[in-house]
């Protein structure tokens, strides 16, 4: 990061409908805090809109008609159609792309940014890892880019945060130096931030909490009621921390309580985009693809393709049965399993069990 009183520049990696949102706070923050440079890139994977490119469309309106339409960017932030041109000399790139695009985004970037750059993934979702294993996308950038990763995650529907409806967010970094420069250009009035150490925990998380949503979409489309929902978002808790005691050990349980745990499963599994598309599949019998091709406009799911690379890494170390839910979630998007199925799993969850000594 640049020191003294050098500004630090800011490169948004991302545009779709969370990247628009945040870059409303970002932009605005740069503009107001001296120790940032005014100009914010915001890398925008380009496409035709009518006709016309949406990255000039965004510089001439300041909107992004398709991912976040309805709300003026900042007229600081620009949009750059070049990755590497948008990034090459940012002190500070927000990482909040679609978790499928990360490796090949990071491998345009690999030796092209500056050395002493931070990074800030919005990014939920894991990768695969060669030996059977996962990755967790801020490792994947660290490891790629050569520079420092925190994570922000918590309860943000990027519509409503676009509104400027109050909410919580949690920033994960163990880097004393860098935790208060990550809150400064994020926090606002409406957008509160708090920042704790445990960054995996963090991360992980708000990974594991989109394939929980899933399940409450299969509640949904089924017919159940709030009740049900709430059974599934606590045994959804329950495999989360389960999941980051077994596979992360050290991490805290209190971490669970900030914005990116059970706040976010609460969030996600009323209004997010895996609920309302995980309803719609068990209502229509349709494939979850053409459905988000079809109701998400050009958004992407994060819930049932992290569900698969979690089950690769569960079927990888026989430990399926440890994490039903997670496991259920899975084969319902694979058809293997009927939605209905999804009640007989979470009837029979091993957390149903007498506690008593
Ligand atoms: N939307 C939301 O409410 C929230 C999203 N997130 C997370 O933020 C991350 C990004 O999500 P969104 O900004 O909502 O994205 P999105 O779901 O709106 O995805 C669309 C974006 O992907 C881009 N894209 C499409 N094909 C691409 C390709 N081949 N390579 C690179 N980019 C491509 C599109 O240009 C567009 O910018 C995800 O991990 C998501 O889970 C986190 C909190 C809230
Ligand atoms: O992560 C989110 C809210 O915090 C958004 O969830 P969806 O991707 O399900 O809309």
């Amino acid at each position: 990061m640049a020191e003294g009183q050098i500004k630090n520049r800011v490169c948004i990696v991302g545009s779709g409908n969370w990247g628009s949102a945040i870059a409303k706070i970002v932009g605005r923050n740069a503009a107001r805090l001296p120790n940032f440079e005014d100009r914010v890139t915001m890398w925008v994977y380009e496409e035709m809109i009518e006709g016309k490119k949406l990255t000039e469309i965004i510089n001439e309106t300041h909107e992004n008609v398709k991912y976040l339409p309805g709300h003026k960017l900042p007229a600081n932030v620009v949009a750059v159609p070049e990755l590497v041109d948008a990034a090459k000399d940012a002190d500070l790139l927000i990482f909040v792309v679609p978790h499928q695009f990360v490796r090949t985004i990071c491998s345009t970037l690999l030796g092209k940014i500056k050395p002493t750059a931070a990074a800030l993934s919005l990014i939920k979702g894991f990768d695969i890892a060669e030996g059977g294993g996962i990755d967790l996308i801020s490792h994947i950038i660290t490891r790629c880019l050569k520079i420092p990763c925190a994570v922000l995650m918590g309860a943000n529907i990027a519509s409503e945060v676009a509104e400027e409806k109050f909410c919580e967010t949690t920033i994960g970094c163990r880097d004393v130096m860098l935790a208060p420069m990550m809150r400064d250009i994020i926090q606002t009035e409406y957008f509160r931030v708090v920042v704790v150490d445990d960054e995996d925990a963090v991360e992980i998380c708000g990974a594991l909490k989109n394939i929980v949503a899933v399940g409450a979409g299969f509640v949904d489309g089924l017919g159940f009621g709030d009740n049900t929902k709430a059974a599934v978002i606590r045994l959804g808790l329950m495999e989360m921390i389960k999941f980051v005691d077994v596979f992360y050990p050290g991490s805290k349980l209190s971490t669970f309580f900030e914005s990116c745990g059970v706040a976010d499963l609460i969030t996600t599994c009323y209004g997010g985009r895996n609920r309302r598309v995980a309803e719609a599949f068990v209502k229509t019998g349709r494939s979850i693809k053409e459905l988000e091709d079809e109701m998400l406009n050009g958004q992407k799911l994060q819930g049932p393709i992290t569900a698969e690379e979690v089950n690769h890494m569960l079927a990888n170390k026989n430990m399926e049965n440890k994490f039903p839910l997670f496991t259920a979630v899975f084969r319902i998007c694979r058809g293997e399993l009927k939605p209905s199925d999804f009640i007989d799993c979470i009837r029979s969850h091993p957390e149903h069990m007498v506690r008593v000594a």
